[in-house]
């Protein structure tokens, strides 16, 4: 997507193949600078200190660190070794592990000579089918929004739509496009009137930091509200969709996603907006139903609640970017990253196949019978 009118993305194989770029995200949206990954532990630190971070970018950025580590030592051992360490980087995504095993998959059975060559291929491969896979979705999802903001009654239909989302799940997030907001720059670009509420997002602040910095960047009218404000916004009329990305969907349609989701898909179902999810196929694990109890949920540190990271306004530090303490010395924080919305609260399951409902019966409607696990 663009910044600035360059088109940019989030991931790359630099010249000669033999390293990564990506765009350093803990600098934005104050400072765009991007980072070279030559080796896995590069890789596997981007993921942990979230330099790279949404599903789908958590797992291309793998599938690199992959090809990285065989690019040190193709051995089997090396091999089981970089998969381990960069599957534990976080753990709540499950693109993370589907993109590893992708590659793993793909590289196990050859000789050692031919390993790098297939590593990088596949996990080029990846990359282009998930920008494929997010601008399909964005197609889905426009053709939703169009049929929302026609059914809206005749006296509101000159006024903008209203979209609601938590996070980032942009270009950012993933190779290109993203998935949530996909089908607001297809909107967007379409020339439906549209407006978006973008919730802050604490503790990370991805709403604030980076939705707002891709919104911004594409010429997409939006507004940063806290993260309180999303019931309100609902019971006032003044969101007409809620739409999220999602880092696990279970088989049977609940939704793992960035903290905070849960509340804003009950608000939603109180208020009668409808609440969607957006995902490409390797966000779905076949091998869960009850998301609740199944989908390991990442507790990051305390820190990222009792600071808060951001741009020095006056004095002679400004422009810099600093981190100030928010709690009183002592005060315990705790940082659930993501939690389960459950599939009777999500309206539907936007993806690349297109839309069904978020249960067994909708995936399978759209992924086949087989098991896909
Ligand atoms: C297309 S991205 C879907 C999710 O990954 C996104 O909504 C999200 O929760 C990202 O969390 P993050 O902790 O920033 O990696």
């Amino acid at each position: 997507m663009n910044i600035d009118g360059t088109a940019w993305r989030t991931i790359w194989l630099e010249p000669g193949g033999c390293s990564v770029g990506v765009i350093d995200q803990t600098q934005l949206p104050h400072r765009f600078t991007t980072r070279s990954l030559r080796t896995c532990e590069d890789a596997a630190e981007a993921i942990r200190s979230m330099v790279v971070r949404g599903a789908p970018l958590i797992g291309v950025t793998g599938a690199y660190g992959l090809m990285l580590a065989l690019q040190q030592d193709p051995g089997d051992a090396a091999l089981e070794a970089a998969f381990d360490q960069l599957n534990s980087t976080r753990p709540t995504a499950v693109n993370l592990r589907w993109a590893l095993e992708r590659v793993r998959d793909r590289v196990a059975a050859l000789p050692q000579a031919g390993r790098v060559e297939a590593a990088r291929e596949e996990a080029e491969a990846i990359a282009e089918e998930d920008v494929a896979m997010c601008e399909a979705i964005g197609n889905h999802g426009l053709e939703i929004f169009r049929q929302l903001a026609a059914a809206r009654p005749a006296e509101r239909r000159d006024s903008p739509f209203q979209v609601l989302t938590h996070c980032n799940a942009g270009w950012l997030a993933t190779v290109d496009w993203g998935t949530a907001l996909a089908p607001i720059y297809k909107a967007h670009r379409a020339g439906l009137n549209i407006h978006v509420w973008v919730d802050e997002t604490r503790p990370r602040n991805q709403g604030a930091s980076l939705t707002a910095f891709e919104l911004g960047r594409e010429g997409v009218p939006h507004t940063v509200v806290v993260d309180n404000a999303g019931g309100h916004l609902m019971q006032h009329g003044l969101v007409d969709a809620v739409i999220v990305g999602t880092d696990r969907t279970t088989r049977t349609g609940d939704v793992c996603n960035k903290i905070g989701t849960y509340l804003k898909a009950l608000a939603a179902h109180d208020n009668g907006v409808p609440f969607y999810v957006a995902l490409p196929a390797s966000t779905i694990d076949w091998t869960l139903s009850d998301g609740l109890t199944a989908i390991p949920i990442e507790a990051r540190s305390a820190e990222e609640v009792t600071h808060i990271q951001g741009r020095i306004c006056s004095g002679t530090a400004a422009g810099e970017i600093a981190t100030v303490q928010l709690t009183p010395d002592g005060s315990a924080g705790f940082n659930p990253a993501f939690d389960v919305t459950p599939a009777r609260l999500v309206t539907a399951l936007i993806t690349e196949r297109g839309v069904a409902p978020a249960s067994e019966a909708g995936l399978r409607g759209l992924y086949g019978g087989a098991d896909q696990s």
